[in-house]
């Protein structure tokens, strides 16, 4: 019984494959047991349209080899076509290090950790009646054509996108999902606005008061030439809050994911205080991953708010601010707010100009 982490790799895949094919498929023979199956398939079903010219699907396990049983749950990534599934490595590791599947997010982080704590990769074999072309037994993490054609594929970037209107918790819910990508060990960093300090000048703080370290700076460019090449190299994962006031947001995050593999998590406001768009959040659609629109509680009526209204009377688009400018509302509170709001103007607007005509008509009956 060895602890061990499975990592399957399933490339050459005949797109015509069915998942129930895929769920059979999914098993492997090792020295020891005759055939051990995967489990919790359902995580490694692909979709069903898919393009045959995508043959990337990646699905790796953790689990124990017990009594030639792998328990354990598959997780599986960049989905499109099924599927014949060849096993290019068992990679013995700590489980205590693996507690979890979420900790076997990316075979590399698992092969990676099995070279620190110097474990070989002990085993390589393919599942029966498929062809492999995988290098022989111990030599898999230092393949040149592996590190190139597969691991380096794993790494790929990755656009998430978190919008809604002020307190939806976008900032909560980017601090939650960075820090379960750090607790995954993948290497992190957050990065806001400086035009935000509001709470703190260098940390990402949620209106919980709920924060985390950050570079705050003006560009997304002077973000990486304040962390450095080098540094910037290294992320895996970077986390950036108050997208809106980031002109360079679409520029920065589709080099980040496209060219230099990262995922990126972008949480802003997608609309002003006139549910104008605000920003270039909106921009970042097309080339996301996925899209979340959180909404906020109306304070007037308790449903759910996806508007922001401003209590005061600034016209700019910009005004820094927290609960003593801003509210969350919904679609009626909305509207009929922006009604009062306008009356007001317009009467106030009215009343100024009569103020200056009997100020007018008061300076020629002096003169
Ligand atoms: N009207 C409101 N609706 C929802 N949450 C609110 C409201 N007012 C204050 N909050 C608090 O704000 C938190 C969300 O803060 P945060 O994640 O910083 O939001 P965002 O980044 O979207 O502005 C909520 O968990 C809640 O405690
Ligand atoms: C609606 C709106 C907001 N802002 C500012 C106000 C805050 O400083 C941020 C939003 O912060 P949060 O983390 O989403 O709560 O943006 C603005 O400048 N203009 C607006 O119209």
């Amino acid at each position: 019984m060895r602890p061990c982490i499975l990592v399957l790799d399933a490339h050459y895949l005949p797109s015509a494959l069915t998942r129930s094919f895929m769920a059979v498929a999914i098993s492997w023979r090792s020295r020891t047991s005759p055939r051990v199956p995967v489990p919790s398939l359902q995580h490694a079903v692909a979709p069903t349209s898919v393009s045959p010219s995508r043959l990337d699907f990646r699905l790796f396990a953790c689990g124990k080899l017990s009594g030639g049983i792998c328990r354990g749950t598959a997780q599986a990534q960049s989905v499109p076509a099924p599927v014949s599934f060849r096993l290019m490595s068992a990679v013995p590791c700590r489980a205590a290090r693996f507690p979890t599947p979420r900790h076997c997010l990316s075979a590399s982080y698992a092969c990676r950790a099995a070279d620190r704590d110097g474990v070989a990769v002990e085993q390589s074999t393919e599942v029966e009646g498929h062809s492999s072309t995988s290098p022989s037994n111990g030599d898999l993490l230092r393949s040149p054509a592996l590190e190139r054609n597969d691991f380096a594929r794993e790494n790929v970037g990755g656009i998430h996108v978190i919008i809604g209107p002020m307190f939806a918790g976008k900032t909560t819910a980017l601090l939650q999902r960075i820090r379960e990508e750090a607790d995954a060990g993948r290497r992190v960093s957050l990065v806001k606005s400086d035009k935000d300090n509001r709470y703190a000048v260098s940390a990402v703080v949620s209106h919980d008061g709920v924060q985390m370290p950050c570079v705050a700076v003006p560009t997304l460019a002077s973000f990486r030439e304040h962390v450095g090449e080098e540094a910037y190299k290294q992320m895996e994962v970077i986390g950036i809050d108050e997208s809106q006031f980031f002109d360079d947001l679409l520029e920065f995050c589709q080099g980040a994911a496209d060219l230099d593999n990262k995922t990126v998590i972008v949480a802003g406001l997608d609309g002003d205080f006139l549910r104008r768009r605000f920003g270039s959040a909106l921009d970042l659609i097309p080339l996301a991953d996925s899209v979340t629109k959180l909404h906020a509680r109306c304070e007037l009526c308790n449903q759910p708010a996806p508007f922001t209204f401003r209590k005061t009377v600034d016209t700019e688009t910009e005004v820094i601010g927290g609960a003593d400018v801003y509210m969350p509302v919904c679609r009626h509170h909305f509207v009929s707010g922006q009604i009062a709001v306008e009356t007001a103007r317009s009467v106030l607007q009215v009343h100024q100009e009569s103020r200056r005509s009997a100020l007018s008509v008061a300076k020629e009956v002096t003169a």
